[in-house]
């Protein structure tokens, strides 16, 4: 609450102080209507008004009238103004927030979850302001002022009144309380519905091609049926509130109505129309009493929604990152570039009890290519995380140009690499702005790098044959794209960011052979100076490498080149054979 409190201006304050004044002036006009309405029945009765007389009357209650509806319209506008600023800084701080997050936090609140937060939470929020705002302070105001006029009637017509509120706010209460957890089961079935529509449009061509529809639908129909019946649940007891309220203040009227007619009867003749005039003047302040008292309990029906909300969006922007800028970054050396050290480094994934990489150590000088060799599961991708910690280590140490990468800071650390992960993604935009992405803290690049990195990642052929060429469009996720498209159109990302240290997660699979061998040539024979680290499945794409890795089940096992492993490690020999001789050999 705090830190959506400090996202509002002192000029917003301000204009929430104005708001609080406007409704002050509301209900003081609102109350003045019965007031004047008492005045004119006493006029009536004397006997003694004249028609322009009552006209007159009736002219002051329509400007009380008109007044109030002018300071209500102002309210709302300016409500709706900080409300709509609200709602876009809110948006804006979960996403710098969200983006600040390593993998650890998103896995921690899922990824429906955070769309769901950063989408229908927030609109509850400032649905629940701009709605609730006027409401929730006027009615307090009115039931104060209102009470305090009423104070001096008769003890009779307090008695029922004190009774018939109570009543109200008891049972109105409780069922507001009853919803809370309704509430708040709802807002969470909303993110598994979030999360089975975003599967299955993910997984789209598999549910097409298993004919798995059922299945899906199934499993929707099961989500769909927990929030239905959540919300049925909410609107049931919701649905009470405004039967119970509209009875407790007709009844309380007729009570009123009849104590008034026994009260009249045993008057003396003489105070009858003073008297009758009190009854008239005190039910018309008691139907603004009780809708203000129902107002705000529908408030409190609403208030759930809102503080649910609330919470999930404060538990985003109160998580803490785990990985963020040391204290005191230390700037390294700029003589020293692409070197890269893994010193007894272990790393258990948050909520494994297994280590999914353990005890690695080795060193990658400036120009040297390493590939890392293992089988399935055997932490091939998990290593490569860790290096741009996307991951942290659990233990030992990572040193990049010979420091500490926990001691850099997370840009200058990530400004050293051209990353290309397993699963090429691409954004939505053109080919220009999918090459050309991120800051490098360099130059921004011309078209000329940019096309020279899409030769080196043989893309620039497929991207000139495409309508619009370096221009042309790239749908969502790159789905007007080949597999092998993307991955050159990643691959020419990493070589224009123009980095040290390529790390490349299994980049070059949907390639062909030959392309996979033209474009590690050309990424030999121009970027000389690069250092790489390779994941790769294939022996032909890694067999030339300086260096090989060989992982199995977390574990180094084998370490040089591929000569020397054929003869001392039994898991690359076996890997090695495992492929068939034309892609062993190359
Ligand atoms: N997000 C995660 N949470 C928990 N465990 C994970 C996670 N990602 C991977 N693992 C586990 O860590 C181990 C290493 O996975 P990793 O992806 O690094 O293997 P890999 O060698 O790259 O495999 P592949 O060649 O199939 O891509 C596996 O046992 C895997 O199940």
């Amino acid at each position: 609450m705090k830190k959506i409190a400090e996202l509002l201006s002192f000029k917003e304050y301000m204009y929430m102080l104005i708001c609080v004044c406007l409704i002050v002036g509301q209900v003081f006009f609102e109350i003045k209507i019965p007031n004047v309405m008492g005045e004119l029945t006493d006029l009536v009765y004397s006997g003694k008004a004249d028609i322009s007389e009552e006209i007159k009357y009736g002219i002051i209650m329509f400007a009380y009238a008109g007044l109030s509806l002018v300071f209500s319209f102002l309210v709302a506008y300016l409500v709706a103004k900080v409300g709509a600023a609200l709602d876009r800084r809110v948006r804006r701080q979960t996403f710098t927030k969200i983006i600040d997050f390593s993998l650890k936090e998103v896995g921690d609140i899922g990824t429906s979850s955070l769309i769901a937060r950063c989408t229908t939470d927030i609109y509850q929020i400032q649905n629940f302001f701009v709605n609730g705002f006027q409401p929730l302070i006027k009615s307090p105001i009115m039931i104060i002022w209102v009470t305090a006029q009423i104070s001096g009637a008769n003890v009779y017509y307090r008695s029922a009144t004190i009774t018939a509120v109570a009543i109200l706010v008891a049972v109105l209460s409780a069922i507001a309380i009853l919803v809370l957890p309704i509430v708040n089961k709802a807002q969470y079935a909303k993110d598994e519905l979030i999360r089975i529509d975003r599967e299955h449009l993910d997984g789209i061509r598999v549910v097409h091609a298993y004919n798995g529809y059922e299945k899906q639908k199934e499993r929707f129909e099961e989500a769909n049926k927990r929030i239905t019946d959540l919300l049925l649940r909410y609107d049931k007891s919701s649905a009470l509130f405004a039967p119970f309220s509209n009875m407790v203040m007709y009844s309380l009227t007729v009570i009123i109505y009849i104590m008034g007619a026994y009260i009249v009867a045993d008057s003396a003749k003489s105070l009858r129309s003073s008297v009758s005039n009190e009854m008239i003047v005190f039910v018309s302040m008691l139907s603004m009493l009780i809708s203000s008292c129902i107002y705000l309990i529908i408030i409190m029906v609403l208030l759930p929604n809102a503080s649910v909300s609330l919470k999930r969006i404060a538990q985003v922007l109160n998580k803490k990152t785990m990985i963020m800028d040391p204290e005191e970054a230390f700037a390294k050396d700029p003589a020293i570039c692409g070197t890269l050290e893994f010193r007894n480094v272990s790393f258990m994934y948050p909520g494994s009890r297994e280590y999914a990489i353990r005890d690695i150590s080795f060193r990658m000088e400036k120009g040297e290519t390493v590939a890392i060799v293992g089988g399935t599961g055997s932490g091939k991708t998990t290593l490569l995380n860790l290096i741009p910690r996307l991951y942290e280590a659990t233990e030992g140490e990572i040193l990049v140009d010979g420091v500490d990468i926990k001691k850099m800071k997370l840009k200058d650390l990530r400004n050293i690499f051209g990353y290309v992960p397993q699963k090429s993604f691409l954004f939505s935009g053109t080919i220009v702005s999918n090459i050309d992405f991120g800051d490098n803290g360099k130059l921004k690049k011309t078209i000329e790098e940019i096309v020279k990195a899409s030769k080196l990642g043989k893309a620039d052929e497929f991207i000139r044959a495409k309508e619009g060429g370096y221009n042309a469009h790239v749908e969502e996720g790159g789905s007007n794209f080949s597999g092998g498209q993307r991955q050159r159109l990643t691959i020419s990302r990493a070589i224009c960011r123009d980095p040290e240290i390529f790390l490349f997660d299994d980049s070059f699979s949907a390639l062909d052979y030959k392309t996979d061998k033209t474009v590690r040539e050309g990424l030999k024979e121009t970027l000389s100076g690069a250092s790489v680290l390779m994941v790769a499945q294939r022996i032909s794409t890694i067999r030339s490498a300086d260096r090989i890795i060989v992982l199995d089940n977390g574990r180094m096992v084998g370490m040089g080149t591929h000569d020397e492993l054929m003869t001392s490690c039994n898991v690359y020999r076996e890997i090695v054979l495992s492929q068939t001789d034309t892609e062993a050999t190359g």
